[in-house]
């Protein structure tokens, strides 16, 4: 079977800086169809920010195609990178209010939700608030921030399959303080010493950047050291899971009754070791009406050949509809 890839590469035809109030102003592009169907896509991270090859998901024909930074990432403004920059309006919930303002100002009705890892969760969140506003759900690398799965990523399991990777993570933490790694790290990320939040952003970021695909990638995984870049998502993403993604219980499993009428494709890496498929199989068993991949050679990322092929057959196959 020949797998989909992604569309050719796209800009955009129109972009902007909308004023989402606490001062802050994210950024916003649309690509492809003016006239075609509204598509809204969730990047990861938290804090990952959009990159190119997210707007070539969907076709440019059929589709509207809506991308945004969340709060304090990519082009949105300010940016976490600057330590001074506050992240207490950085929430959930302020992103989800933020789609409904950046929907409106678009003049769209009602659009398809995408996202994948963070990205799930917000759509989930999203959904789950406004399922009146949404066509259809697209979702990759389930992540609902539970405790035991972020307990998986950041204190231990994908320890076990990355011992090596793992002992570069936990070097700018002293052993006496490795019990509780993720609060170790947020007095570390958030510390006024440039030198001591570097160290720990590029150990926390490139943890992830290097345990996304099955296959070593390191080109993926040498992005993630980029300073600036290491700041902004280590920051945002340790902000999120010392609140647990400001969530109540086991909320975006719990709530799924909300959204299992809307038409929705999950899709999965097997061997995804930063939101391991238990929870795709959670939701999955708690809505059996939405379309389920399990994709037995990927690890985490959206461009693991076959989690990709699935992606661009959800969206083509929502297109037609
Ligand atoms: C724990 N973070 C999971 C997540 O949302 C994620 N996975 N990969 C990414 C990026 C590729 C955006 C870094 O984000």
């Amino acid at each position: 079977m020949e797998l989909r890839t992604l569309y050719p590469p796209i800009e955009p035809y129109d972009s902007g800086l909308l004023d989402v109030g606490d001062g802050n102003r994210v950024y916003w592009e649309v690509c492809g169809n003016p006239d075609g169907k509204p598509a809204v896509m969730l990047h990861g991270g938290p804090g990952g920010g959009c990159s190119p090859a997210h707007r070539r998901q969907f076709d440019p024909e059929a589709y509207r195609i809506v991308l945004f930074d969340q709060r304090n990432c990519g082009r949105s403004e300010p940016h976490a990178k600057d330590p001074e920059v506050s992240l207490e309006a950085n929430t959930t919930w302020h992103l989800v209010a933020d789609m409904e303002r950046l929907r409106e100002h678009l003049g769209i009705d009602r659009w398809l939700v995408f996202g994948g890892s963070w990205g799930s969760a917000l759509a989930l969140a999203y959904a789950q608030t406004h399922p009146e506003r949404v066509t259809e759900l697209v979702l990759r690398g389930i992540f609902t921030l539970r405790p035991f799965e972020l307990y998986w990523f950041y204190q231990e399991g994908a320890s076990l399959i990355f011992p090596d990777l793992w002992e570069r993570y936990v070097e700018p933490i002293p052993e006496d303080e490795r019990e509780d790694l993720i609060s170790a790290f947020h007095e570390r990320l958030n510390s006024a010493d440039r030198d001591v939040r570097v160290a720990a952003a590029r150990a926390w970021s490139t943890w992830e950047g290097s345990t996304l695909t099955l296959r070593p990638d390191e080109e993926l995984a040498g992005g993630f050291g980029e300073p600036d870049y290491a700041v902004a998502f280590a920051r945002i993403e340790n902000h999120y899971f010392v609140n647990e993604g400001f969530f109540e219980e086991d909320q975006l499993i719990r709530d799924v009754d909300k959204i299992r009428h809307i038409p929705a494709v999950i899709v999965q890496g097997r061997y995804d070791m930063c939101t391991p498929v238990a929870t795709a199989w959670d939701l999955h068993r708690a809505w059996p009406e939405a379309d389920f991949h399990i994709v037995d050679d990927a690890g985490h990322a959206y461009s693991e050949p076959g989690i990709l092929h699935h992606l661009i057959e959800a969206t083509d196959k929502f297109a037609r509809d």
